[in-house]
């Protein structure tokens, strides 16, 4: 009963295989395979249209390198006050940015709220050097909470950005699960919708460590090649991440992870909600569940060998926790088994 988190799962068989086959011979280093180029052209047709594509090795650098490829002198990011950026990349963003700042805005369910967001940027005046300048805002797709941002939310967001010259940078770390969810294009969820930059994360479904780093205007990306390097992102070997990547997308294999994983949290969700033990603090909308447990029963749930973490509740104004109750966040993967969640349900009572 692996609840922890979606970075528990291995690799699924498909892209451990594609590994092991692209691991015999020779082949160009450094990005410059044949299996490199094919996979940039994939990613064009993938998203149908004319984009720069990075490969890295974690989310966290995804997130660190596309916004120093933006960045400005005395820069901020304004993101979501909960934002993976703020409260989980151990101010990498940060560094890389050579000291950008990060600039919490409210909203509720982990999306940033337009009017605080439009709030926050009309305090920046071009004129006063002292408080700095904005230099992007960044949202999470889908979001820390498990929450997705829909064609409508994301237009919105991008209309006020781009109406202060800004880009748009999308945290996808789990963007496939949002895109099933949605049941929309990559394109529709993307460029179509205002967004400019994209961390596009395959490790938290079924690669061993992938992500892209995407722009879809190409002249953000002039510095991206330096900035990669220097920030020791250019594997030698980046056949690896080009092979994972390829099986990843063949077939729509990743489409199918992500709906298994979603599929799986939803079960896990109606259980929770028939029970008389738990309460969900929102619906899942990906493959993250938020449940409202007393404390006790966390801890006999995890002392029967069920693995999940509390997760610091929001301040969410609606969101009352009970004495002696705390909220957890239960995670599922594209190699959650129904038989876990039948277990863990059982268990719950
Ligand atoms: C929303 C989100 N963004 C970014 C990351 C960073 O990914 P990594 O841990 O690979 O650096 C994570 C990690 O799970 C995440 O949950
Ligand atoms: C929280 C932790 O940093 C990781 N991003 C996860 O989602 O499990």
């Amino acid at each position: 009963m692996f609840f922890a988190s979606d970075n528990w799962a291995g690799a699924a068989d498909p892209i451990a295989e594609s590994l092991s086959r692209h691991a015999k011979g020779m082949s160009p280093a450094y990005g410059t395979s044949d299996l490199d180029r094919r996979l940039e052209q994939r990613f064009n047709e993938l998203f149908e249209t004319e984009l720069e594509v990075f490969f890295v090795g974690t989310g966290t650098a995804a997130n660190s390198l596309a916004l120093s490829a933006v960045n400005r002198p005395g820069g901020f990011v304004l993101c979501h006050r909960d934002a993976h950026l703020i409260e989980d990349e151990c101010g990498a963003p940060e560094f890389f940015t050579s000291g950008a700042r990060l600039a919490p805005i409210t909203g509720d369910l982990g999306r940033v709220c337009p009017r605080a967001l439009q709030k926050q940027l009309r305090r920046f005046d071009p004129n006063f050097v002292h408080h700095g300048q904005p230099m992007a805002v960044s949202i999470t797709q889908a979001t820390e909470v498990g929450t997705v941002y829909d064609v409508d939310q994301l237009n919105e967001i991008s209309g006020i950005v781009h109406d202060y010259g800004l880009p748009l940078h999308m945290d996808g770390a789990r963007f496939a699960n949002a895109l099933v969810h949605l049941d929309l294009t990559p394109a529709e969820m993307t460029w179509k919708a205002g967004v400019d930059v994209l961390s596009f994360g395959g490790t938290k479904n079924g690669c061993w460590c992938a992500e892209a780093v995407i722009f879809f205007r190409p002249e953000l990306a002039k510095q991206m090649p330096f900035i990669r390097k220097r920030a020791a992102q250019l594997f030698s070997k980046t056949r690896f991440i080009a092979a994972q990547f390829h099986a990843y997308l063949d077939d729509d294999l990743w489409l199918g992870l992500a709906k298994h994983a979603n599929e799986m949290a939803t079960r896990l969700a109606e259980g929770i909600e028939k029970s008389s033990t738990g309460e969900l603090a929102w619906k899942n909308q990906t493959n993250e569940v938020f449940v409202i447990l007393p404390k006790s029963e966390a801890e006999r749930l995890q002392d029967a060998g069920a693995r999940f973490y509390p997760w610091p509740a929001p301040n969410d104004p609606n969101l009352e926790l009970p004495d002696g109750h705390s909220m957890y966040r239960l995670v599922t993967s594209f190699c959650t088994e129904p038989g876990e969640i039948e277990q863990f349900l059982k268990l719950l009572g």
